[in-house]
């Protein structure tokens, strides 16, 4: 069954929406894992990298003293727990824009994906991206894509720093404020119900996104409006 909405903006997750859990996890996580150090230690003048080595530190609970490999050590701990630590993201963005731009990483959506964000973009819709990824890996890894470069498609991009946790209505409250749109304007789709949640208490729509072996694929999304494929849900521009 086909459900029809009407928007002007649609906003998207990218892991468990678009992209396979397994294409951040074991794809991007093992490409940054063992580079984190290296990155960290070749970049002592970088203010984004000591920013976020001082954030990480803090975080952790670590001394200012704190050495790289005791740093790398927490960062590691972070993602073996899937803790997305706003630190960790803008140092994973960082390599992960290295490596797109060097060739080593390549992104895979669902099949559904291109297609209909093609033909979203095509109809009037704006798209924009909510990810806890970091506004520079989001648009790294829309540069490189098995159906070549996606990030035309895109209008903005939004992370837990310049919007805030996804789990919060205070950060789709910021995200509607800074695309001057009407949150019932905007659709949110994300395969996180706490996230729906968070949106539909700021007034957006929202459709959950329960695909095929996916960690949320069971998950219970409530009130929200669930699909397994983009291609169960049809949105028209107002
Ligand atoms: C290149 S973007 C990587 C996405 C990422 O790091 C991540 O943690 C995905 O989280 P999401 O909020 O999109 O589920
Ligand atoms: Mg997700």
């Amino acid at each position: 069954m086909t459900t029809t909405l009407s928007a002007r903006w649609v906003v998207l997750d990218i892991e468990g929406t678009l992209t396979a859990t397994s294409q951040v996890h074991v794809v991007l996580y093992d490409y940054a894992r063992p580079r984190l150090g290296p990155w960290i230690d070749d970049h002592p003048d970088d203010p984004v990298v000591t920013a976020a080595v001082a954030d990480a530190k803090r975080l952790a609970g670590l001394p200012e003293s704190a050495t790289t490999v005791e740093v790398v050590a927490a960062l590691h701990g972070w993602m073996d727990e899937d803790r997305k630590a706003a630190p960790l993201k803008t140092l994973q963005g960082l390599i992960w824009e290295r490596g797109y731009a060097d060739g080593d990483l390549t992104t895979e959506y669902f099949p559904d994906v291109v297609p209909t964000l093609r033909a979203w973009h095509d109809s009037g819709l704006r798209l924009a991206v909510f990810s806890s990824g970091s506004v520079a890996g989001q648009i790294a890894s829309f540069s490189r894509t098995t159906a070549g470069n996606l990030t035309g498609l895109f209008a903005s991009h939004f992370d837990t720093v310049n919007a805030g946790p996804k789990r919060e209505a205070t950060s789709y409250r910021a995200i509607a404020t800074a695309l001057g749109a009407d949150p019932a304007d905007i659709a949110f789709f994300s395969d996180v119900p706490a996230e729906l949640d968070a949106a539909a208490a700021d007034g957006w729509q929202t459709v959950g996104v329960a695909r095929a072996g996916e960690p949320y694929e069971h998950a219970d999304f409530g009130a929200h409006l669930t699909v397994a494929s983009f291609d169960e849900v049809k949105v028209i521009p107002r």
